[in-house]
């Protein structure tokens, strides 16, 4: 149990929010009474007032959310990606007040404004030491709802550290609550597809699916525990100066205890054209709802289409009947020009046509899919050698050779 809250996410909603009650997981762990979960929004304020007294000090004193206390996972290879706990005690994190965020962003100017979500507003800022910063401030939403997803995203965000998911810079909680982010120079994957008249070179669209790929799976497998994102899409990819894909938005995602084969979820979140059949039907979360969105995102890049049109139509619903029948031509973005590799467009197809397989268990895990991208893409493995060596679930050899061959 000690465990569990310790996360700071899914559980510390738990045990705020009660919302516990309306959710239930595959496996509960014994000792868990709706006593313990009493009086959420006390708690809250209690948690927010704690916050705010301990921005006087270095964030690093602020670890009783039990970083430390975390089992890690490690699969093999994935070493080098794991981060050592020790390190969070030098993260300097800064603590702003609303006066340096203020000032930063000229005090909330819309010229700098970049960025429009669901329940927040995202600002371009300058620290003084003339450092780039994106600053997400909370705007929309019911308190209780906005400061659960806010430390969510901030318990989540402090734990996580790879080059493809977004660096946080620091966070302030005075005058609304702010998290302070890196830069990201181009902004999201979904502006640069869909709003920016320069198009996307194929090798570019390729390089982004590949540290997506990567990024989730450090999410599942490679830090301290497994984080389901349940909002990847396009505006949750964000691109650094040189399109390197850096995951941001965490204020949906979950810390899923090992022992749980998924959670179940009575309220459905997340965008629409993403969303996995057995979440959006049942509220099941696991890894494969991110390996359903990864799908789609890897459909978008080919297309060059949006995961939901202006008339409401979905991505998936569009591509399938062109995938089952391997007709490639007609999926391939006009915008590309003829300029790519077509075997490469096929894998990334592939692997996409198996991503958003209806059914979950047929979906690659993300090491799978990731497997897929680079050893293909790099032209690595053979048709032959390949089912073999992803272990890919139902996947037949003649089914891919058919593919790749297809004209
Ligand atoms: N670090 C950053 N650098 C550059 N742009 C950013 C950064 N963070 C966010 N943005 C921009 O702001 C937009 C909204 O950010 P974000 O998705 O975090 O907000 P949200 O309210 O949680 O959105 P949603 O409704 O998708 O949940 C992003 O799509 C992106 O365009």
């Amino acid at each position: 149990m000690e465990d569990e809250v310790a996360s700071p996410v899914g559980v510390l909603e738990d045990y705020f929010f009660k919302s516990s009650e309306s959710e239930t997981s595959s496996s509960k762990e014994p000792g868990t009474t709706d006593s313990d979960k009493s009086k959420p929004g006390s708690r809250w304020r209690a948690f927010l007032q704690l916050l705010r007294v301990k921005s006087k000090k270095p964030v690093a004193t602020l670890y009783p959310l039990s970083v430390l206390k975390l089992s890690r996972r490690f699969t093999s290879g994935m070493r080098e990606t794991v981060i050592d706990a020790s390190s969070f005690h030098s993260s300097p994190w800064k603590i702003f007040t609303h006066h340096e965020i203020q000032i930063a962003t000229n005090y909330f100017a819309q010229e700098n404004c970049i960025g429009k979500g669901g329940y927040a507003e995202v600002y371009k800022g300058c620290l003084p030491n003339g450092q780039l910063v994106a600053i997400k401030r909370l705007a929309r939403g019911a308190e209780n709802e906005t400061t659960g997803d806010f430390l969510s995203e901030l318990g989540i965000m402090a734990h996580v550290n790879h080059p493809n998911t977004a660096k946080l810079v620091g966070y302030g909680v005075e005058g609304g609550m702010h998290l302070v982010l890196e830069l990201s120079e181009k902004g999201c994957l979904a502006s640069v597809l869909n709003g920016s008249k320069e198009k996307l070179p194929w090798p570019v669209r390729q390089k982004i699916a590949l540290g997506t790929a990567k990024g989730i799976l450090y999410l599942h497998e490679g830090c301290q525990r497994r984080i389901i994102h349940r909002d990847i899409k396009a505006s949750n990819i964000l691109l650094t100066e040189d399109f390197e894909p850096q995951i941001c938005d965490f204020g949906l995602a979950k810390w899923l205890p090992e022992n749980w084969t998924h959670h179940t979820v009575s309220k459905i979140e997340g965008t629409f054209g993403y969303l996995a059949p057995e979440y959006l039907l049942h509220g099941i979360v696991d890894e494969k709802t991110d390996v359903f969105a990864f799908g789609v995102v890897l459909l978008e890049l080919v297309t060059g289409r949006r995961a939901l049109d202006y008339s409401q139509q979905s991505l998936v619903l569009w591509a399938e009947p062109f995938l089952k029948k391997n007709k490639i031509r007609e999926l391939i973005d006009p915008s590309l020009d003829d300029v790519f590799d077509s075997r490469q467009i096929k894998i990334m197809l592939f692997t996409a046509s198996l991503c958003i397989q209806q059914s979950s268990i047929r979906r690659p895990s993300m090491n799978q899919a990731r497997f897929l991208v680079v050893q293909l893409l790099n032209g690595n493995v053979s048709c032959s050698s390949f089912t073999k060596k992803s272990q890919l679930p139902f996947t037949r050899r003649d089914f891919l050779e058919e593919f790749i061959d297809s004209d």
